[in-house]
């Protein structure tokens, strides 16, 4: 049996009773290394759970899914994904390739970003399509993503932005010369997202577009939800680049304008004090 774990988004402890018992008696346990983290890293969670856990970069999960699913017919393995494994980026290829080996599989659920988001306070039932904001290069600066923005503003909803992670990046010498170093991991932070943001809102305005969003939308900045320093913060799209909110991992939430009363008493339990937001704060 294959089980796909979420581990949720706190620390070691967040495991379900039921994720624990599996992981314990499997006679494997990956764990997926690309798509989130937890802060607590690698080692916090075999110590609480006793047990050696085998790293799965996007790599070994999208080309070489045979080891993972050696034996996986006879005997039990567990693929532990931070969040849940239905969580933004979906695990349903490996259940399907697992599938058509005829392995069977189970699903053990936990807390995702994709409902945690919720305790900002506003609603998500009034969310609209997510959406992930990539680390810009000099070359490469996708604006494609702002409108489902612009779409779920004219609908009323918020707009969930994941934020990159860059892990086992290599350098464009190393990728060139074939030496398997690599760079060392980068999250976006909140800053990083709205300073793209605002670049956006800049490049329609100079080709004449009326904005989707402006310096003065109200956004909220989530840190480390789940976990015991978690910092939420509600303010100005203009007052996301530089408020503080710590280390990894960051979502932004750009609201949809038209927030029931309840959201914004909710939201003003964070908001960033010397706010000066146009939206209502
Ligand atoms: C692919 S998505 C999340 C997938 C994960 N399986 C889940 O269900 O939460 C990864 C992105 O979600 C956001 N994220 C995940 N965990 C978070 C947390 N605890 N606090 C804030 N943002 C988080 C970050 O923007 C991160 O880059």
């Amino acid at each position: 049996m294959l089980y796909l774990i979420g581990l949720g988004l706190g620390d070691a402890k967040d495991i379900t009773v039921k994720g624990l018992e599996v992981v314990r008696r499997c006679s494997r346990v990956y764990l997926e290394a690309y798509t989130s983290v937890l802060t607590v890293g690698k080692e916090a969670l075999e110590e609480f759970y006793g047990r050696k856990l085998i790293l799965a970069d996007r790599e070994e999960v999208e080309q070489e899914a045979d080891n993972i699913f050696k034996d996986a017919d006879v005997s039990d393995v567990a693929f532990l994904v931070v969040g849940d494994p239905f969580g933004a980026t979906t695990h349903s290829d490996l259940i399907l390739r697992a599938t058509k080996l005829g392995i069977p599989y189970q699903v053990i659920h936990n807390a995702s970003i994709m409902n945690a988001v919720g305790c900002c306070g506003l609603q998500l039932y009034r969310f609209g399509e997510t959406v992930s904001i990539v680390f810009w290069t000099d070359t490469w600066r996708p604006e494609s993503f702002f409108d489902k923005v612009k779409r779920n503003r004219a609908n009323g909803m918020h707009t969930l932005c994941l934020l990159d992670i860059k892990v086992k990046e290599q350098s464009l010498e190393n990728l060139i010369r074939g030496r398997k170093i690599y760079e060392p991991p980068r999250y976006m932070s909140v800053n990083q997202a709205a300073q793209q943001l605002l670049e956006i809102v800049q490049n329609h305005r100079a080709r004449g577009e009326e904005p989707a969003i402006t310096e003065e939308t109200l956004c909220v900045g989530l840190a480390r939800v789940g976990a015991e320093d978690q910092k939420i913060a509600a303010g100005t799209l203009q007052q996301m680049c530089t408020v503080s909110l710590g280390e990894p991992l960051h979502s932004l939430v750009i609201t949809g304008g038209n927030l029931h009363p309840l959201e914004m008493e909710m939201l003003s339990l964070f908001s960033i004090p010397e706010s000066q937001s146009t939206d209502g704060l």
